[in-house]
């Protein structure tokens, strides 16, 4: 319900890019924000807050409306998020907290650049734009969680962190693994025309083939989803062995998450 969020005051996305144009629009088609309570910080016009200003949003209006603010969402580049917020911090009142959405930043750090406030980490994926993202939250403060679930559980499963240690892993399997998605599905494209297809029909047949079985993969058991396809001795059972000889694809996804792992910690 339109407004239903109710964060004490008007909710201030800082940053209006892929993922802050994502966040903002999958608030106003889940109604979780009412386009009167957002108020958008942006230094250049997007789409995405022109079609909030048109419901009634405020874009950078004087920073005197922040005292009134509830909640700060920070969607800004991890290098520049401490010129951002310093001139915004001495119009935020007691009760405001700080979401931050940024990869790597880690809250003591956060607390260093906007110390005094709660804050809650969510790392989302674009996904939320269609109210169907994923969103992984942390926070040491009750009131900040609640506030973070209630701002993204209407468009994204999310999962509560017990430590704010693993939203570095978090981020580099959820908030990175749709990159890895299409990169799967980029190679598998590939291998399809090496095999001799034709460009346009491999891109298809790729795509197509991926995007049914996400649309199937629903809660079941992975590898009973992989029976269903793979019948003993059959060319599926011979690509999946190619897939996993001698633990390479294991050991593929295990070097990749642990170099966006290392990439978060190195940004924070
Ligand atoms: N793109 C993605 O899928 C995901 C991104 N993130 C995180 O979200 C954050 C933003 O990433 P993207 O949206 O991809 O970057 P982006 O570069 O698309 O967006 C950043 C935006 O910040 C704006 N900006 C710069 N200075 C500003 C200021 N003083 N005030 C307000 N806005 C300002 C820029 O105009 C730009 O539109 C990053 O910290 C990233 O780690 C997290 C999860 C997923
Ligand atoms: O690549 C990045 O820095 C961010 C983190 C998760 C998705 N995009």
């Amino acid at each position: 319900m339109a407004g239903s969020v109710r964060s004490g005051g008007p909710v201030v996305l800082v940053g209006c890019g892929r993922l802050g144009s994502a966040i903002l629009e999958g608030w106003l088609l889940t109604e979780t924000v009412a386009p009167a309570d957002l108020i958008i910080l942006s230094p250049s016009e997007k789409p995405a807050a022109e079609a909030a200003r048109a419901q009634g949003a405020r874009i950078n209006p004087p920073l005197e409306a922040l005292t009134e603010a509830g909640v700060i969402v920070l969607a800004v580049k991890p290098a520049i998020w401490r010129e951002v917020v310093t001139p915004l911090a001495p119009f935020l009142n007691d009760q405001a907290v700080i979401l931050s959405v940024m990869a790597g930043v880690t809250a003591p750090t956060l607390a260093e650049g906007i110390g005094g406030w709660p804050i809650v980490r969510v790392m989302p994926t674009t996904g939320v734009s269609r109210g169907r993202g994923v969103a992984s939250i942390w926070s040491a403060d009750d009131r900040a969680q609640g506030l973070g679930r209630a701002l993204f559980e209407p468009m994204a499963e999310t999962v509560v962190l017990a430590d704010e240690a693993l939203m570095d892993a978090a981020t580099a399997v959820a908030g990175s693994g749709a990159a890895y998605f299409y990169a799967f599905t980029e190679a598998l494209a590939r291998a399809g025309q090496a095999s001799g297809l034709d460009a346009a029909t491999a891109d298809v047949l790729a795509r197509a083939t991926l995007r049914s079985a996400a649309d199937s993969m629903g809660d079941d058991d992975l590898e009973a989803l992989i029976g269903r396809i793979a019948s003993p001795g059959g060319s599926t059972r011979a690509g999946l062995d190619a897939l996993a000889k001698d633990g390479r694809l294991t050991r593929m996804l295990d070097e990749t998450v642990a170099a966006a792992v290392r990439r978060n910690r190195e940004m924070g």
